[in-house]
């Protein structure tokens, strides 16, 4: 599989390291120019990750100016924003539904869905003016199953793939598309944030008896976020390795 994503701009939210950074290395290796946002952007290290972002800055995507002056900039640089990946997330304590303290709890709201709504608020005028857009929203299995201790990600995952669903069809004859993908577990920093019995729990669901690569999201992504993906929007993408068959 190739996309042809050359002369496109693709932002990528949380792109410094783990998933993000897998999504920013494929999309650049099919010939997009790459935009990071991240809460801290420097250290990065090209010859390590492969490529050289055309614009890195440091954006916190629960915060609605932050992420309309940051897109401001990259139009004022690049011009243009054909791909949208919000993928930037954090988990948050992994405590009982009854006992989630609320300042942490909406924390994970603010990152989590408001972020996705906020960027998608802020990038969806430009691609709709141009008349193309690919907009992929890095949801969980956890927004689909709701996983027990983790309420308030199960949450935020649940409104990130009801939100995609609603924008898409508001969309869908702008040749903006939105769509999800829900991954299993996949070995980043934010998985070592479980406990370790949920992590072998989240294992054990799933039949290929594996843990996901950010490399296998980063392909996945890579098709959705191309002009390949043309006749499917609003549709959640699993990623789970046979756990979900709904
Ligand atoms: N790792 C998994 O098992 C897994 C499974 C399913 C879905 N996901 C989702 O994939 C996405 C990436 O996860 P990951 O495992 O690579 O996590 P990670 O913790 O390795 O990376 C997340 C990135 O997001 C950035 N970030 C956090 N808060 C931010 C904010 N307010 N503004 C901007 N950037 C911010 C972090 O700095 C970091 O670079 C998340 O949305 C996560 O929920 C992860
Ligand atoms: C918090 C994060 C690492 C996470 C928790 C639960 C999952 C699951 O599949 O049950 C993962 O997809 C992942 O999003």
């Amino acid at each position: 599989m190739s996309q042809n994503l050359e002369g496109q701009i693709a932002i990528i939210t949380g792109g410094m390291r783990g998933i993000g950074l897998a999504i920013a290395r494929r999309l650049h290796a099919e010939g997009a120019q790459i935009v990071i946002w991240d809460l801290a952007v420097d250290g990065w290290d090209s010859a390590e990750n492969g490529f050289e972002p055309v614009l890195r800055q440091s954006v916190d995507v629960s915060s609605l100016a932050s992420v309309e002056a940051a897109f401001a900039e990259v139009l004022e640089r690049v011009g243009h924003v054909e791909i949208l990946v919000n993928n930037a997330g954090i988990n948050g304590p992994v405590v009982s539904s009854w006992e989630y303290p609320t300042e942490a709890w909406d924390k994970v709201i603010a990152i989590d869905l408001n972020g996705v709504f906020y960027c998608c608020r802020t990038a969806i005028p430009h691609m709709r003016e141009r008349g193309y857009g690919r907009i992929v929203n890095i949801a969980s299995m956890a927004g689909k199953d709701g996983v027990q201790y983790i309420s308030a990600y199960s949450a935020a995952k649940a409104g990130v793939i009801a939100f995609t669903k609603a924008a898409a069809k508001e969309l869908a004859q702008d040749g903006v598309l939105l769509n999800c993908v829900a991954p299993a577990m996949v070995e980043t920093p934010l998985m070592a944030e479980m406990t370790q019995a949920h992590i072998d729990a989240s294992k054990a669901k799933i039949p290929m008896g594996r843990f996901l690569k950010a490399e296998e999201v980063a392909n996945m992504v890579t098709w959705i976020a191309g002009p390949e993906c043309s006749f499917t929007t609003g549709f959640v993408f699993d990623l789970s390795g046979g756990r979900a068959t709904y």
